[in-house]
């Protein structure tokens, strides 16, 4: 339910304060720590959505029911047995933006990347593009409110790079306005009132940043007085901070069918699903070729594993790739709550976000030494780590470049690939498993960087190093994520496709003892990472999707290149069979 873009409207500066939310709940006074406390024993939330029937969610299947859990609210609970891959909800979010990234190549209405016919521009606005009249049409009734606003913010941006306000600001336009329109008493309206909201317990940081959406929101719609509001069924600035915070808690990336993130949708049926780090279900927008356009973006709850009857359906907030500290943090900083998910709260084994190998490489792994915690041993033989402090000035050595590259990948292309390109190896020698934070995010941004120079020049050895690094990447994410989980098969998937670029400068098989292999043995490993990503996206995607629009692409890539092997295999066959006896014996 990643957040896309919310940290930088911290940026976004406006003149005058509309916001009235009581300091005591952002004061660092003592009290106010002790009124939070007392006030997080009930779970710190607003309980008026609580009232709200579960009779409003009109998509709610017959399969499912809402309960309350007094340790997490409401939440969704199967009512019948589920299997692996069942598609449990599919509905179209109540509203949904593109990121500013991507709003001059996908359409806005249906979310699809333009065909080669291009996207339509909004004449009047000249920001909104569809794929043709008809996904216009769709959007019009949103649109329109959205037009004059759009012109107005660039009319008075500061300079061209903020004529757009971010998807936030787009998004909570698009809920506000939907809103008005649809009734502020018709269900949608009380679906979306319905919305967990965090507003009384805002902690500093999340305070600034609602503060901020909210100038920029009445900004966007051109208020001139907090009277103004009403018009849109807030009494108050608190209201808009509340409408804020339920956006905030309650929001879903958008996500493309190989899980690029396009931008923010709501969804209040959804958002009723509770976090777990180990999550029985995943949120996905498949776009299976059978949809028609008008129905797309299809937001689907999909069971990565069987659910058993009584069970809750429990989907992942967070990136579950990263280690307990930061996905606590996380999940505290943006939903309020310390996770008591089993990964979280059972230290069984050792776990391989946080793992070392074993120094006496039996293969067994060793939880990673911290300052507080320097003791380490393996859990196989039982060796004990010496090597502690090199760990952890790796980790931390590991842990900025990470946070630099990232920010870098956009900007500064060669000063992030020089960053993954050295610290990998110092990782590498520290002894972390593939899997181990901050090892593959490294990993993870080192393949995007050079999958990304692959369009342009493709040379053998950045070609053979991307495929390298995508292995380790995919081996990384299988330790984690439980097979199905979308993210393997999606990683899977790019492995096989890598595999399967023509060879620039093939060696002969025999040489083919490293990876990537070579000629036939190369194609057949593409073959074969190709199978084992669509299995897993049949399922990560949903059955009934038969995988969605990547899971049907990668079918197809594995049906020519069986095409191709048959090939090869006839080709040797008849050489052998062409081939005199006394030559073949030689
Ligand atoms: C998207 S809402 C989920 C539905 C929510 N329980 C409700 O009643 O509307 C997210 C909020 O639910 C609560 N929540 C979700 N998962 C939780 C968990 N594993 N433990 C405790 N609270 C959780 C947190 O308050 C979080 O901010």
């Amino acid at each position: 339910m990643s957040f896309a873009n919310l940290k930088s409207q911290r940026q976004e500066k406006s003149r005058k304060s509309y916001v009235d939310v009581p300091q005591s709940s952002v004061s660092s006074n003592p009290e106010t720590i002790t009124l939070l406390s007392s006030e997080k024993a009930d779970h710190n939330r607003d309980e008026s959505h609580y009232a709200t029937p579960n009779g409003i969610y009109t998509s709610l299947p017959t399969s499912m029911e809402i309960r309350m859990t007094s340790a997490s609210g409401r939440s969704l609970y199967m009512k019948e047995p589920t299997r692996t891959g069942s598609i449990l909800i599919s509905v179209k979010p109540h509203v949904y933006v593109l990121s500013n990234q991507y709003l001059d190549s996908h359409c806005s209405s249906c979310s699809a990347p333009a065909s080669s016919s291009g996207l339509k521009k909004c004449t009047r606005c000249q920001t909104i593009r569809y794929c043709n009249l008809a996904c216009q049409a769709n959007d019009w009734s949103l649109h329109k409110s959205e037009c004059s606003a759009l012109q107005r913010w660039a009319k008075n941006a500061p300079s061209e790079d903020l004529a757009i306000p971010s998807d936030a600001i787009r998004c909570l336009g698009r809920i506000l306005w939907k809103r008005k329109k649809r009734g502020f008493d018709s269900p949608w309206a009380q679906e979306i009132d319905g919305l967990q909201s965090h507003r009384k317990s805002l902690q500093p940081a999340s305070f600034e940043t609602h503060t901020h959406l909210a100038h920029s929101l009445v900004r966007y719609f051109g208020l001139t007085s907090p009277a103004e509001l009403s018009e849109y069924g807030l009494s108050s600035a608190g209201d808009l901070v509340d409408v804020i915070s339920r956006f905030v808690t309650n929001t879903f990336a958008l996500t493309s069918p190989s899980l690029t993130p396009l931008g923010v949708s709501v969804s209040p049926l959804i958002a009723l699903i509770n976090h777990s780090c180990d999550p029985n279900a995943v949120i996905v927008f498949p776009r299976s070729p059978k949809n028609p356009s008008a129905e797309e973006p299809l937001m689907q709850v999909v069971a990565i594993r069987d659910i058993a009857e009584n069970e809750e359906v429990l989907t992942a907030y967070i990136d579950t790739t990263l280690p307990r500290f930061l996905r606590q943090e996380s999940l505290r900083e943006t939903y309020d709550f310390d996770c008591q998910c089993p990964i979280c709260t059972h230290h069984v084994g050792v776990d391989p976000r946080e793992a070392i190998w074993c120094p006496k490489s039996c293969g067994g792994m060793c939880p990673v030494p911290t300052e507080e915690d320097s003791l380490s041993q393996c859990e196989n033989c039982r060796a004990a780590v010496s090597s502690t402090d090199t760990v952890i000035d790796a980790i931390r050595v590991g842990q900025e470049a990470l946070d630099k590259a990232t920010l870098l990948q956009t900007r500064d292309y060669d000063k992030a690939k020089q960053l993954t390109t050295n610290i990998i190896p110092i990782l590498v020698s520290a002894g972390l498993v593939p899997s181990c934070h901050p090892l593959l995010g490294l990993t993870g941004l080192h393949k995007s960087l050079l999958v990304s120079a692959l369009s342009t020049t493709v040379r053998q050895e950045v070609l053979d190093e991307t495929i390298r690094a995508a292995a380790k990447y995919a081996a990384g994410l299988s330790a984690i994520l439980r097979e199905g989980h979308p993210v393997r098969g999606i990683a899977l998937s790019e492995l096989g496709k890598l595999l399967a670029v023509d060879e620039l400068a093939p060696t002969s098989p025999g040489q083919s003892i490293h990876f990537p292999p070579s000629g036939p043995l190369r194609l057949k490993a593409a073959y074969d990472a190709l199978i084992r990503a669509r299995n897993e996206l049949t399922v990560g995607f949903g059955r009934a999707n038969d995988g969605g629009e990547t899971g049907t692409a990668v079918r197809e890539a594995a049906m020519s290149i069986e095409k191709e092997l048959g090939v090869w295999t006839q080709g040797i066959r008849n050489i052998r069979e062409d081939t005199p006896k006394s030559t073949k014996a030689k």
